[in-house]
């Protein structure tokens, strides 16, 4: 079975990516080691997973929450909700919680287990292609605030992330291409060979085949574990998994949060930093194009809202990167690499959040 590890000293973690996982329950058992399980999940996933892990978890597992879907959901009330779970169900310092589901799920149970009584365990079991790619790896937790996205977090790693690639096959269409945006976030940012390799298999991906996904997850994640390895709390390198996120924040929160699917606006906000990357002269108007070509031929939105720029002003300055000396923006340096530039011009950002690409032939 494929499994990496993220290195991090006491805090390691093994990524386990492949078919069927959630039908071995042999396997299920030896990694979800605690006594006591709580599972959250919501109201699209269970119906279709969340029997195999009773099946296999049986009376260790104790109470599964299932949460209503959508990013609207991820908030200080649902917050609340867990910890009235995990107070009614008795979890304690020697029990953990199950993560089923996405990002949503995955992000609020992560900040939950943060909080519970100062630090309890928590599982990733990740079911859509974005968490499979990203957010089930790295340790980000979160809820949104109405002010901006992920504002109220921790720092807090899973002790496994269990990926079973064959949940994918449940998954909307509409969602699966939302992940795709995170996969070429990846290939931008640090790895050209993965940009080309996505380029010479637009087919299978847009037909969803199951060998070429399972290798996206495999791909993303082995670049992902090294950069949060590097940096584990974003004090400097891991700011490039950030590319095209200063713009997709403020889509996601201006539009009111679930209107545009998280890797939807990170498509349309990595066309924006493409062309910033362009401005500042790093890569050409052919690179730019290239990235953007290939969100077109997955079908991912590349074009954003049209807000007002003092809108794009307000909430671009409440971003995590930001700092008393103004925006940090992620650009690429070239193709498949990226940095973090603390120095782009007020007229830079105005012609950038004002630019489109060109409409296609
Ligand atoms: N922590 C991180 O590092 C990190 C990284 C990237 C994104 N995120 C966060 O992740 C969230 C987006 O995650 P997402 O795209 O997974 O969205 P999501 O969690 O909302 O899931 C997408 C939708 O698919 C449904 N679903 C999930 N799995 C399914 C399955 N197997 N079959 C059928 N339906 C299924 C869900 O119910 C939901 O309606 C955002 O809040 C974003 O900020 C976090
Ligand atoms: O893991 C990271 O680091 C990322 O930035 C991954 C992003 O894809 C993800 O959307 C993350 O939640 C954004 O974090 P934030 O710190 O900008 O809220
Ligand atoms: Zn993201």
């Amino acid at each position: 079975m494929p499994r990496l590890i993220v290195e991090l000293a006491d805090r390691s973690y093994p990524i386990h990516a492949d078919r069927g996982l959630l039908n071995d329950s042999d396997f299920l058992h030896q990694t979800l080691q605690q006594p006591r399980l709580l599972l959250v999940t919501d109201e699209n996933v269970a119906p279709h997973w969340l029997a195999p892990l009773q099946r296999a978890l049986g009376e260790r597992l104790v109470h599964a929450v299932v949460l209503p879907a959508g990013e609207a959901q991820k908030n200080l009330v649902t917050l609340e909700r867990l910890f009235d779970e995990l107070a009614r169900h008795r979890i304690g310092r020697d029990g953990a919680l199950l993560a089923l589901g996405g990002g949503v799920v995955g992000d609020l149970t992560g900040f939950a287990a943060a909080c519970w009584q100062r630090g309890t365990a928590f599982h990733q079991i990740p079911t859509t292609l974005l968490a499979q790619v990203d957010a089930s790896v790295g340790g980000k937790t979160a809820v949104n605030h109405p002010s901006g996205k992920n504002l109220i977090g921790a720092f807090h790693q899973p002790r496994s992330v269990i990926a079973d690639t064959a949940t994918l096959s449940t998954l909307p269409d509409r969602e699966f291409r939302a992940g795709l945006a995170e996969v070429i976030k990846h290939a931008l940012i640090a790895d050209l060979e993965l940009l080309v390799w996505l380029e010479s298999r637009v087919r299978e991906l847009n037909d969803r085949d199951p060998e070429t996904v399972a290798e996206c997850v495999i791909r993303c994640c082995r670049i992902k574990a090294a950069v949060v390895a590097e940096d584990e709390t974003e004090q400097g390198r891991r700011a490039i998994l950030n590319f095209g996120h200063t713009f997709a924040h403020v889509i996601e929160g201006a539009c009111g949060y679930g209107e545009w699917l998280h890797g939807e606006a990170v498509a349309a906000g990595m066309a924006l930093a493409l062309e910033l990357s362009r401005r500042l002269g790093n890569i050409n108007e052919e690179g730019r194009d290239r990235g953007i070509a290939l969100m077109r031929d997955l079908q991912l939105p590349v074009n954003a809202p049209a807000l007002d720029h003092q809108t794009w002003l307000d909430w671009m300055a409440r971003d995590k990167k930001a700092t008393a000396s103004g925006l940090r923006l992620i650009v690429l340096d070239r193709l498949g690499h990226a940095s973090v530039r603390g120095d782009v011009s007020e007229a830079d950002l105005l012609a950038t959040i004002a630019w489109r690409p060109a409409a296609e032939d």
